[in-house]
């Protein structure tokens, strides 16, 4: 197909020339600013510009490197994405395609003309797409993109219309799989928003994009944020929920009696913290340091199904490791929110975040739709 397409490509070309004399290859290469060794003159039925990498051209291969390094996307401001929907999916949302690597040149005709006015364009071999390809199954199209920003980009009305005030707040989900499948539940369940604090992996990570299957470009994601600022991305009056598992050897209490923090699995994982519960201080491990002295207050705990999202909510998932911070906790208590837990049998520890997140999301879900078709009763 590849060498088809080439050949096909050349006749046009050649076709091209005859036509329109002032379309000469050094001519194109002059409007783009390579050597004529790199450069393929304009495809006349799309009206692209576009340069061809020849073999032994290094700038997708170096490309991909960079932009899968996080320090590389923060520094340059830039994310790679793959595939003809995400692509898509970002152009319409506002995001700014700045390089375009693509192995067949039909496949620029999926994309509307304007939005790839300002792009470089560039043909690469499809074999070198699949070297560095993410997907299981290359679709010869990657993109640079500039880092969207959420304030700038715009959201398909389809999900706006469906957004509920439920947001998300992640807490240390370090695992990219689960982010990205946390952000497509998000977006699946019709969240207003989601907030990443820091110590989550990077939202822009080709693992995260690749599970999130376009939820990046359905709803806002909001990065990096301290937990002092979380509550300035929250609607005034936002209830935080937290996502709490029990330890098994607590599963027999009932939840409202369970006083301790340490009593839950988020305490024993950081054995380093200290505690305090409604009495006063209480050291875990290290009576000798007062440094990490930490507040926990006594939040209710209630099963997940029981009403809890009525006015804007916000459910805190913590992360696979150290489970729940203690800030989550603190900001929980300020909002009057409470703890949300899901019953698993005895013998199993906590369930998955991403599952988690599903369960609860859509159980908020649940209990906010039908509050609103309540209301709507009632005022009819
Ligand atoms: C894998 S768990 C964390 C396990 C961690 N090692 C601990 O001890 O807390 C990841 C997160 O998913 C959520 N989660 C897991 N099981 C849950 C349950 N049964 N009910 C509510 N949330 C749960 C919690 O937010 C939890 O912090």
């Amino acid at each position: 197909i590849q060498a088809d397409e080439e050949g096909r490509e050349r006749k046009q070309v050649e076709a091209s020339r005859q036509r329109q004399p002032r379309q000469n290859e050094s001519q194109a290469c002059k409007a783009v600013g390579v050597s004529p060794a790199t450069v393929d003159i304009e495809a006349p039925a799309h009206e692209f510009r576009y340069e061809r990498a020849l073999p032994g051209d290094k700038r997708l291969s170096k490309v991909v490197t960079i932009a899968k390094s996080k320090k590389f996307r923060d520094r340059h401001g830039q994310v790679l994405l793959e595939g003809q929907r995400l692509l898509t999916d970002a152009l319409d949302s506002g995001a700014v395609l700045q390089t375009l690597f693509f192995s067949r040149v039909d496949y620029l005709k999926e994309f509307p003309p304007d939005k790839l006015r300002k792009t470089n364009l560039i043909k690469v071999n499809f074999e070198n797409i699949k070297i560095w390809s993410d997907l299981v199954t290359p679709q010869g199209l990657m993109g640079i993109f500039a880092k969207p920003d959420h304030v700038k980009m715009t959201y398909p009305d389809t999900q706006t219309k469906h957004t509920l005030p439920l947001s998300l707040i992640c807490d240390n989900i370090r695992d990219p799989g689960n982010l990205g499948t946390i952000l497509r539940c998000a977006a699946g369940a019709g969240c207003s928003k989601v907030l990443l604090t820091k110590g989550c992996v990077d939202a822009w990570e080709p693992k995260v994009l690749r599970a999130g299957m376009g939820a990046h470009f359905r709803l806002p994601i909001i990065t990096s944020l301290d937990w002092d600022i979380v509550p300035n991305y929250l609607p005034a009056g936002t209830k935080v929920f937290l996502a709490d598992n029990f330890r098994p050897d607590n599963q027999n209490k009932p939840a409202e009696v369970s006083e301790k923090a340490s009593d839950y699995g988020w305490v024993a994982t950081d054995p380093k913290r200290i505690f305090i519960t409604e009495d006063g201080y209480e050291s875990s491990s290290d009576e000798e340091d007062n440094t990490d002295k930490l507040y926990i207050p006594g939040l209710e705990v209630q099963s997940y199904f029981e009403r809890w999202a009525q006015g804007p909510c916000a459910v805190v998932i913590g992360g696979e490791t150290h489970g729940l911070s203690i800030e989550s906790l603190l900001l929980a208590e300020k909002s009057n929110g409470k703890r949300l837990n899901i019953p698993v049998v005895p013998g199993i520890d906590s369930l998955n975040s991403a599952m988690a997140a599903s369960i609860l999301l859509f159980e908020g879900k649940r209990q906010i739709e039908n509050t609103m078709k309540r209301k709507s009763c009632v005022t009819e």
